[in-house]
């Protein structure tokens, strides 16, 4: 066990684990399927949008030059040649005094260049055979070009963004019946201590239901991974290197919780100094989980959480949700802090970066972060609220209500007025 362990920051240790891990492999899903995955390559328009010069409203497709000395009280009568609906290609072009019946989505006929809506003509019922023009049109009014929103060739997504509904409509209207995407990383989960009953058994003396591993579950689900869940460990060193060995093989990332800290039964820190195990890091200039600990196993990454189910949580967000972003092949990865007003006053000395569970509110259009001041590392009951790590920095006397912070975002926030 060592007791004395080398100090890294989050930045260092974080980087040091990024740089263990590769983009995965792409695989082939139906659109269905595709929504909330990772683009594996760049989207390319199949073809013009629209595809064809097509009319924005209903009314009458007519040459603008007909239409020069229309007025409310002057009409220019047209004849009407035909009648196109969206979906069907007109037949007839539109001479010199024509107009043509046209709906909304409809393809322009030929000799047309601009289009005047129902409401703007006099006679515009189904049967008329002659339509009066009550203003003047320019060439073009009223007319979706061909490709004036996208031309065939356009990238229209980038790999490596997440497919949402928009995407998705993209993908459709350009015939994407099948996406590739970046295959959903399969991450490891497992606790340990023989304090850890299941979540369906009765609590006895001394011991506590394992929450870490459903919460990492339902992260990883969050994120876009597959939890691939395995039993808890023991707190025995010889049994936990060969589970070990055999769940890393199995997974991407395999991620623990519990027994990284200096205690008798803390077996991921025995686990640390076994020869087959490469220690990343194992103390981080941070609270909560400053014994957050990374290993490689048969090459493998290990990212070992502390069993506090704060410290856990806190572990996760900054060094399992980036890592997942790793897999899925985003480049230049980092925690991406935003600016916000603190909301409370936080004013324990801090020796090292503490990262703050919080709440993001707005107050006149202000951004501002609220502490949860219940984030103990071993407790769990707000860990649901949680929209932010607020980051208030080493050294100095915390922060004052007001100053701006950094502020790492991992949820939607849900905007309550600030109280
Ligand atoms: N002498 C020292 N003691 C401790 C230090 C230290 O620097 N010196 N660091 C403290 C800090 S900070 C943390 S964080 C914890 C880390 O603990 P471990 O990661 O070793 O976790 P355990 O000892 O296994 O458990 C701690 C706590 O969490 C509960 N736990 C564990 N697993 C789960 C789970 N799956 N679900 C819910 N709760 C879990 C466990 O019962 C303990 O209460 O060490 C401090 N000690
Ligand atoms: O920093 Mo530990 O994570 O206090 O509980
Ligand atoms: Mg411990």
């Amino acid at each position: 066990m060592r007791f004395s362990r080398q100090m890294k920051t989050v930045e260092e240790a974080l980087q040091e684990l990024l740089a263990r891990l590769q983009k995965l492999d792409e695989e082939q899903v139906e659109l269905g399927e595709a929504y909330g995955r990772i683009l594996a390559h760049d989207v390319i328009a199949t073809c013009d949008m629209p595809p064809f010069d097509r009319s924005p409203l209903d009314g009458f497709a007519v040459k603008a030059a007909d239409t020069v000395h229309a007025a409310v009280d002057q009409p220019v009568y047209l004849r009407v040649v035909e009648t196109v609906a969206a979906g069907q290609v007109p037949r007839i072009p539109v001479d010199p005094g024509c107009a043509t019946r046209i709906m909304t989505g409809a393809m322009m006929p030929a000799g047309a260049d601009a289009v005047i809506m129902f409401e703007q003509t006099e006679n515009p019922g189904v049967h008329s055979e002659v339509v009066g023009i009550k203003r003047a049109l320019r060439p073009g009014e009223n007319l979706s070009r061909r490709g004036e929103e996208i031309a065939q060739g356009t990238v229209v997504a980038h790999a490596g963004e997440r497919v949402n509904a928009g995407t998705i409509a993209v993908l459709a209207t350009f015939g994407y019946s099948q996406v590739s995407v970046i295959r959903k990383p399969r991450v490891g989960l497992l606790s340990t201590g023989i304090e850890l009953v299941a979540v369906d058994e009765p609590l006895a003396p001394g011991k506590i239901r394992n929450s870490n591993t459903a919460m990492l579950a339902a992260l990883i689900t969050e994120a876009g991974g597959i939890p691939v869940l395995f039993p808890v460990l023991p707190d025995e060193l010889a049994e936990a290197k060969q589970k070990m060995t055999g769940y890393v093989r199995e997974v991407d990332l395999l991620i623990s919780s519990g027994g990284v800290s200096v205690g008798d039964y803390d077996v991921i820190a025995s686990l640390a100094d076994e020869p087959e195990v490469t220690l990343l890091f194992n103390r981080i200039a941070m609270r909560p989980g400053s014994p957050t600990t990374g290993l490689l196993m048969s090459g493998k990454p290990v990212l070992a959480l502390s069993g506090n189910p704060g410290a856990c949580f806190v572990g996760y967000e900054l060094f399992a949700r980036p890592a997942l972003q790793c897999l899925a092949g985003k480049k230049q990865v980092s925690l991406e802090p935003i600016k916000a007003q603190l909301g409370s006053p936080y004013e324990k000395p801090c020796p090292h970066p503490r990262y703050l569970r919080g709440r993001l509110l707005q107050k006149d259009g202000v951004l501002i972060a609220q502490p949860d001041f219940n984030d103990k590392a071993g407790n769990l009951g707000t860990l649901k609220n949680s929209e932010c790590l607020i980051v208030i920095p080493a050294g100095g006397r915390g922060k004052q209500a007001g100053e701006l912070v950094d502020v790492i975002v991992h949820a939607q926030p849900s905007w309550r007025e600030e109280v």
